[in-house]
């Protein structure tokens, strides 16, 4: 370490009490510091100073304003002992006086000593309240006669409004000091409107002249009006009006952060407020609006606003760029996306069914802002925007003394008790029957989120010490925390190169002491370089909670489910049928089922079983089970991997049969036809007796897609591809989950035919390629911890899962169960048969087919033959002619003869399919009745019309001959006995 410059150290002393808070404002993070790890934790030690604040030559940042810092400590000391003691009495009111001010409403008083600027705000109030004695008051004297003289003449009645100016600049340099963006543009705005004024005023108060006297001049704009309009008024009155009527106007939008754009926004939001509906700026300070999920069309005219504007405004411009901006769908349900954008293509609300209105919202706002402290005042809509000051004290230790900032509510706190909107449907077969959705405090609400917490300002401590140490000139300016990893932005100066940070990711990763460290450079959207280190305090996000959230309220479509937070705190909630397949991946206990089950639980929190059907694939046996005879389900949970891959092929054919419907009545999208069908456009031929209705979205969960590809991997593969690739329009959507995100599992094909993307930990970087095309998953620290990818988006966003407890999953399903019962087809699975296939065939069921097609088809029962024929040796020969006589397919031996065929070739099928372990008839019986079911299930249900029946019979009798005619084909799964229809009838026939 260096020795100690007894010259500098004497000069840099670090000052004590309200200077140290000045100091705090103006000096810079230490540079250059070679032994700045020792400095960091010695606080006023003179001995660290050198390297610590001296400043280095040719750095903007950090050399102009150290010299500053210096000097302070001088100049107090060179001033007389009264003006201390008068500056240190004016201090001291001021931090009285200011005390009272930080505790009006939303209480600030917590705002670090070294960030007031007490004394300059009380100069304001002071003045204020001095020009309002004799401009309000009418208070008389020589001495305020004399000033009322000056303040008159100069600004005539406009200095009225001096006074009130004054005021606000004091109640903001009392509240919010650090914020120097926001107070200069307020003071700036108030010039110009003074000066605005002062202009209009001159001309309405008929333009006096200095010659008719001083009074007419105070009566209209004073001096500074004179000066401002007579020349302008000399062209014409109008002119000066004109042009200070814009002035004024724009000073107003300066003084009220009010974009151009945002002027209708902010005027309903101020009728709202002033009405006490103020449900969109609860919105935006519960939800931190602005990061779910942005295009680049929305960050464009965000970063130029945000030069013009701050922060506040950024989040405007945002807004506008993302409005109308979208080039393709989101699945995400963004906060900023236009509310009538799902409803509009989701199925319409029942009769019965409302929103809350805007007064219960704002009641229960009021009622979480009582009740939830500081979340939920902030849910209310209180002071979102400040920025509160990062000063820690390792900074402090280190003399690092910038404010850093970070949003006064950076994490979205719990969103407002409202109740998910309760919606009840007639169920039109048993139409007596009211489905009513679970109630939303089935979901219990998380605990509240935490804004920031010790841990993370021993991290911003540790960053910006080896940052220090590294002599990389940059700054952490602020972090954003999230439910499972907080997010510190970093800052470059100019001049210093992303890689010097990024090739720290080692060390930062050793001065956390966490190897889970994540960097994105640039964090999308922003000039930042983001560094994601896990919370040692991580928390839980509730379900129930993201559902009352209010990107979740904001659309009725049965399809959106909650998907757990963002980094930002932000509420992420995905509509599944704009994903729309879901690939979810990750190593074992990483959270993918959690996942699940939190999808299944938002698809049975919202949706009826005739909006969402669902097909689950649980091969694990355990995971699903919860769920077994919930009404959503169209077949009972499928466990057997063999029987996914049959149900997979039935989805296949169902997709035909939507598309064909799609087809003939012209429709694109099955949300068209159902909505034509709910308006009565959509009439069956008249000689049909069928009923059409609408399709309900098709849910197909796959808990283990391992599992599938294992028993059939062609077949799988085959129908997951021709779903994907069109089941989009027919409401079809696959969900595929698994923990080898291997290539043999997740191949080529499935990939690029399942475009969105949720990636838990996986255990190596070529798993997280696999799932996400991209490194980043083997990064992530499990428990729900997750990369999200939706479709179209390039970058993929991190989240920690929504979490449901087994009791909540419970009563939910409890609820929904006893609403209505599950009627399952028999057809999408059909239970595997009696197993015929007896242990001694074992694997040679395929050859002894052959023999038995060879015996009975050339009726001679000889061993050489199915030796010759079959080429397979004598030994095998003899041990299938064994299992024919076992099966009664020969007679017994009769030594060197040919045994007897005892089955003619005519039984030659029905002996196969027993053998085969099915007790189906022949193949063409198989298919023959196949379609005459079809056919009669059309007339039965009202099927479709004559000239459909023909194009369908041609599509099933490919079906059955593709599919091996043991499945019934679509269309047959309402063929009861007494031609009745199934309540849940899938396809409307
Ligand atoms: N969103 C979450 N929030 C909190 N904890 C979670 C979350 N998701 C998962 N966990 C925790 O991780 C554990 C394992 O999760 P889960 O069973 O979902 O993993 P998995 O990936 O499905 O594992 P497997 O493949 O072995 O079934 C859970 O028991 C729970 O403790």
């Amino acid at each position: 370490m260096e020795a100690p410059d007894p010259r500098k150290s004497a000069e840099i002393r670090p000052p004590s009490g309200t200077v140290a808070g000045m100091a705090t404002r103006t000096t810079s993070a230490p540079r250059g510091n070679t032994g700045g790890t020792s400095g960091g934790k010695s606080g006023s030690s003179a001995g660290r100073g050198t390297g610590s604040t001296t400043p280095r030559t040719g750095r903007t940042g950090s050399s102009t304003r150290a010299p500053r810092t210096r000097q302070l400590p001088a100049v107090e000391q060179r001033q007389p002992w009264p003006l201390r003691v008068l500056g240190g009495a004016w201090l001291g009111i001021g931090h009285m006086v200011g005390g009272g001010v930080r505790r009006i409403g939303h209480d600030v008083s917590d705002l670090p000593a070294e960030q007031r600027r007490d004394g300059a705000a009380l100069f304001n109030l002071g003045l204020g309240v001095f020009i309002a004695t004799f401009a309000w008051w009418g208070l008389t004297g020589w001495f305020p006669d004399t000033v009322y003289a000056v303040v008159n003449g100069t600004f005539g009645w406009i200095s009225l409004l001096l006074p009130l100016m004054l005021f606000v600049c004091a109640f903001r340099l009392f509240r919010r000091p650090a914020d120097g963006r926001g107070n200069n543009r307020v003071g700036i705005g108030f010039l110009i409107m003074t000066f605005a004024g002062c202009g209009l005023a001159h001309v309405l108060g008929g333009q006096p002249t200095v010659a008719q006297g001083f009074d007419g001049l105070r009566q209209a704009g004073g001096m500074l009006g004179f000066l401002a309009a007579s020349p302008l008024a000399a062209i014409h009155a109008a002119v000066p009006l004109a042009i200070y009527g814009l002035l004024a106007f724009v000073s107003l939008l300066i003084i009220t952060a009010t974009p151009f754009g945002a002027i209708p926004r902010r005027l309903r939001g101020a009728y709202e407020h002033l009405m006490g509906i103020d449900l969109q700026e609860a919105d935006d300070a519960g939800h931190d609006r602005s990061y779910l999920y942005e295009t680049p069309a929305a960050t464009a005219p965000k970063k130029k606003r945000r030069r013009l504007f701050g922060k506040d405004e950024e989040n405007d411009a945002g807004l506008e760029g993302y409005v109308g901006d979208e080039a393709f769908e989101h699945a995400v349900i963004d906060d900023d996306a236009p509310a009538g954008d799902n409803e509009s293509k989701g199925p319409s609300l029942a009769p019965g069914v409302r929103r809350p209105t805007q007064a219960e919202i704002a009641v229960e706002k009021i009622k979480a802002a009582q009740g939830l402290g500081t979340a939920g005042k902030a849910a209310a809509g209180e002071n979102a925007t400040e920025a509160i000051p990062l000063v820690t004290p390792g900074m402090v230790a280190a003399g690092s003394l910038n404010p850093v900032k970070v949003p006064a509510n950076p994490v979205a706190p719990a969103p407002l008790p409202i109740p998910i909107p309760q919606r009840t449907e007639q169920l039109s077969l048993a139409g007596d029957v009211t489905y009513t959705l679970p109630s939303s405090d089935v979901l219990t609400p998380g605990s509240i989120p935490k804004e920031r917490t010790e841990a993370n300002d021993a991290i911003v401590a540790s960053l910006t010490e080896t940052l220090n140490q590294f002599n990389v000139e940059a700054q952490v300016t602020g972090f954003s925390r999230g439910p499972t990893v907080t997010r510190y932005e970093i800052e470059l100066s100019p001049g210093t190169k992303v890689e010097r940070v990024t090739a720290l990711s080692k060390n930062i990763s050793y001065a956390v002491a966490s190897s889970d460290v994540r960097i994105l450079s640039p964090i999308p959207g922003k000039s930042a370089i983001g560094i994601e280190i896990p919370n040692t305090d991580r928390e839980t996000v509730s379900l129930g909670d993201v559902l009352r959230s209010q990107n979740a309220r904001r659309t009725d479509h049965p399809m959106v489910m909650g998907v757990g937070k963002d980094v930002e705190g932000g509420y992420v909630v995905a509509n599944l049928a704009k994903m729309p397949h879901l690939l979810v991946a990750g190593a074992t206990g990483a959270g993918k089922s959690s996942f699940v089950n939190s999808m299944i639980t938002s698809i049975l929190m919202r949706a009826t079983p005739d909006e969402v059907r669902m097909v689950m694939v649980d091969p694990k046996r355990v995971e699903l089970t919860a769920y077994e005879g919930v009404p959503h389900l169209i077949t009972p949970i499928i466990t057997n991997p063999k029987k996914a891959a049959e149900a997979l092929q039935w989805v296949v054919r169902e997709m035909d049969a939507r598309y064909d419907d799609l087809a003939n009545y012209g429709f694109k999208h099955i949300d068209d036809f159902n909505k034509a069908v709910r308006a009565g456009k959509v009439q069956p031929p008249v000689d049909s007796k069928r009923v059409i209705r609408p399709y309900p979205y098709l849910l197909v969960i796959v808990d283990e897609l391992a599992d599938l590809m294992m028993v059939a991997p062609r077949d799988v593969e085959d129908s997951i591809v021709r779903i994907t690739q069109l089941a989009r329009a027919a409401g079809i959507h696959l969900v595929l989950a698994t923990q080898r995100p291997s290539v043999d599992v997740v191949t080529g094909l499935i990939k690029a035919n399942v475009p969105s993307r949720m990636a838990f930990a996986t255990s190596s970087v070529t798993d997280s390629r696999v799932v996400l095309d991209q490194p980043g998953a083997e990064k992530l620290i499990g428990q729900g911890d997750a990369l999200f990818l939706p479709m179209g988006a390039s970058k993929a966003m991190r989240v920690q899962g929504a979490w449901v407890t087994e009791s909540e999953i419970h009563k939910v399903v409890e609820h929904v169960k006893g609403q209505l019962k599950a009627v399952y087809r028999d057809d999408v699975a059909p239970e595997a048969q009696k197993k015929q296939i007896d242990d001694d065939i074992g694997d040679d069921l395929e050859v002894l087919l052959q023999a038995t097609e060879l015996v009975v088809t050339t009726q001679f029962g000889s061993t050489s033959m199915l030796q010759r024929k079959l080429r397979v040796g004598f030994a095998k020969a003899g041990r299938l002619m064994d299992l024919l006589e076992s099966r009664g397919v020969v007679g017994p031996s009769e030594g060197s003869k040919a045994r007897d065929v005892l089955v003619k070739p005519d039984d030659l099928a029905a002996v196969l399919a027993a053998m085969k372990g099915l007790d189906a008839p022949t193949a063409a019986d198989s298919q023959t009745a196949a379609l005459s079911d079809n056919a009669n299930a059309n007339i039965a249900q009202g099927g479709y019309a004559e000239d459909l029946v023909a194009a369908d019979l041609d599509q099933r009798a490919q079906n059955v001959e593709y599919y091996d005619g043991a499945d019934s084909p679509p269309g047959s799964h309402g063929d009861d006995e007494d031609g009745s229809e199934d309540a849940w009838s899938l396809t409307g026939r």
